[in-house]
């Protein structure tokens, strides 16, 4: 096995570069590249370590042949193209707990800093005014802490408000009333957190949904003397309607830790009373920033050396105790979900996959992606483990997965049923001696092959002569023979026949095989 690359593009704690040594990565830190140079080399590796500065994107991608993996030192993924990721099967994966409690202490440390005026009160007493009467604060004491967004870091900045002693009221259409209860919170509308809240602090990730919750409009909704904290995303508030409404005073102070543009070098908020910046420290602590280096080597080096998956945002978890016993599974799911692929004709509408015995033990969900990128190859350049679910979901396909724990014939086996237009059928595989994968059923009919290269199918009418006549058309044209495999259902009946050719079987060739007498269907496939 070729040892993975890495590069970590983005400043990150030592402890990345080290993690990714100790476990046999090579590892490149090249933090502040631009755009073209990160193209310009993005191709020799295989993992690519971010935090927020760089944007992972398409045309970075399109350049990056080997890349199999990105990993976000941090929480926030909005900076990686994930669709895009997907389309290439590279999996993204981030840190979701390593800086949460340092990015709410952080917005509670703003909350001071406005509560109090602290930057402006330091620096007018460094530049020795001793200003006593200026800087008039406010307690947070019983105040009404509104929190867009209840998720990990949402949840800390309301335990730390309680013990402060504030009330804390939180809009979060994804928070039960049960949780809301368990965290000693209300649970209220994004329009009542407005009207109600004595200082406003965000914590939820940029989406479609959440770009510009403040807007302008719920900016003007607040109540008057409202202080707001946004230490998640800029994008999340209208900085220029922010601005007007701090000049007015209905604002009386706002901090922004992050912004629409960053850097932000320069902005109409700079300077404004009652403003106060930092340039993205959510999560700038040693502490969180070792937590994310640890975690993110420790997950990208376990993907490219195991296949195990933490944290992906694109694609399900695999243990590392999963991961080597799936590997054959996904290798025999793709093929069976290949020769489904290329024998149906008709659009597909369901497809079930189905376990028994050992493979009903391990996590399905890796292996149905699997079943998927095979089942879609043939008519999908693009798809792969990573977006086939999502391909398929688009398309209408259903996904069912059934596990039978009782071994049946085989130790392991897995069943893939192809619902058309057309009708249901149904293929299935083991795996042999060293975890080979073989086919063992098709259409109902037992037969074993072990699907590689080029093959011949064949459906036909079972009587005497048959075998041979396929055998001749072959020779005649010069294609040899690797292996014969055949089925028949009851005697007589249907039959079916595999045939590995160590040549490409040609157009008029497929058409010869398809005029011997008895030939129902007959097709060649690629493995
Ligand atoms: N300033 C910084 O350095 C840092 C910023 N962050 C930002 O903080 C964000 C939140 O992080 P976590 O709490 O760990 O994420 P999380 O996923 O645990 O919580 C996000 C919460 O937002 C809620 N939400 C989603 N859409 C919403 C909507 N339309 N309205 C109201 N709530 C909505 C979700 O239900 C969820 O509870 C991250 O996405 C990241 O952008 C994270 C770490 C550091
Ligand atoms: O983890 C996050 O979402 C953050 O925003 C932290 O960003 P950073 O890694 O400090 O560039």
């Amino acid at each position: 096995m070729t040892v993975p690359k890495v590069l970590i593009a983005d400043k990150m704690s030592p402890k990345a570069a080290e993690i990714f040594r100790q476990r046999g990565v090579e590892v490149d830190e090249k933090p502040g590249l631009s755009k073209d140079e990160l193209i310009a080399i993005i191709a020799d590796y295989d993992g690519l370590a971010v935090r927020s500065a760089t944007k992972p994107d398409a045309d970075i991608m399109a350049a990056a042949e080997k890349l199999k993996v990105i990993g976000r030192a941090g929480i926030g993924v909005d900076n990686v193209d994930i669709p895009a990721a997907s389309a290439r099967g590279i999996v993204v994966m981030n840190t979701p707990f390593g800086n949460s409690i340092t990015t709410a202490e952080h917005a509670i440390a703003l909350l001071f800093a406005l509560a109090r005026q602290l930057p402006e009160a330091d620096a007018s007493t460094q530049a020795g005014k001793w200003e006593k009467s200026r800087f008039m604060g406010v307690e947070v004491t019983g105040k009404t802490l509104g929190l867009i967004g209840a998720g990990n870091i949402g949840s800390i900045v309301a335990s730390r408000a309680l013990g402060l002693r504030m009330k804390v009221a939180a809009f979060d259409p994804f928070l039960t009333e049960e949780r809301a209860r368990d965290l000693g919170i209300e649970k209220v509308d994004l329009d009542t957190l407005l009207k109600r809240a004595d200082f406003i602090t965000l914590h939820t990730p940029l989406t479609d949904q959440t770009r510009n919750i403040l807007s302008r409009e719920n900016l003007e909704k607040t109540k008057k003397g409202v202080r707001i904290v946004n230490c998640a995303r800029g994008g999340l508030i209208d900085e220029a309607a922010l601005k007007d409404l701090l000049d007015s005073g209905h604002v009386a102070g706002a901090a922004l830790d992050v912004f629409t543009q960053e850097p932000a070098k320069e902005s109409p908020l700079f300077g404004t009373p009652g403003f106060v910046a930092t340039p993205h420290l959510g999560a700038s602590t040693t502490e969180a920033q070792v937590n994310v280096a640890i975690q993110v080597a420790e997950q990208m080096a376990d993907y490219l050396l195991t296949g195990a998956v933490t944290n992906a945002l694109n694609t399900p978890s695999v243990s590392a105790e999963e991961a080597p016993k799936l590997k054959p599974y996904m290798a025999l799911a793709e093929k069976l979900g290949l020769l489904a692929g290329q024998l149906v004709e008709e659009g597909v509408t369901r497809v079930t996959v189905e376990a028994e015995g050992a493979l009903a033990e391990l996590g399905l969900k890796p292996v149905t992606s699997a079943v998927l990128a095979g089942l879609m190859k043939p008519v999908s350049d693009s798809v792969n483990m990573v977006n086939a679910p999502v391909i398929a979901r688009d398309r209408g396909i259903d996904i069912a997965e059934v596990r039978h724990e009782k071994e049946g014939d085989y130790h392991t086996l897995l069943r893939v049923t192809v619902e058309t237009g057309a009708g249901t059928r149904s293929v299935a595989g083991t795996l042999f001696g060293d975890n080979n994968p073989r086919l063992v059923e098709l259409f109902g009919i037992g037969m074993e092959a072990d699907l590689s290269g080029t093959m011949l199918y064949v459906e036909n009418e079972d009587k005497p002569g048959f075998i041979g006549a396929v055998g001749s058309t072959l020779g005649k044209a010069g294609v040899n023979i690797g292996t014969f495999n055949l089925g028949r259902r009851g005697n007589g009946g249907e039959a079916v026949m595999l045939v590995s050719v160590d040549e490409n079987i040609s157009e008029p060739l497929l058409w010869e095989i398809c005029r011997l007498d008895g030939v129902r269907d007959v097709k060649a496939l690629r493995f």
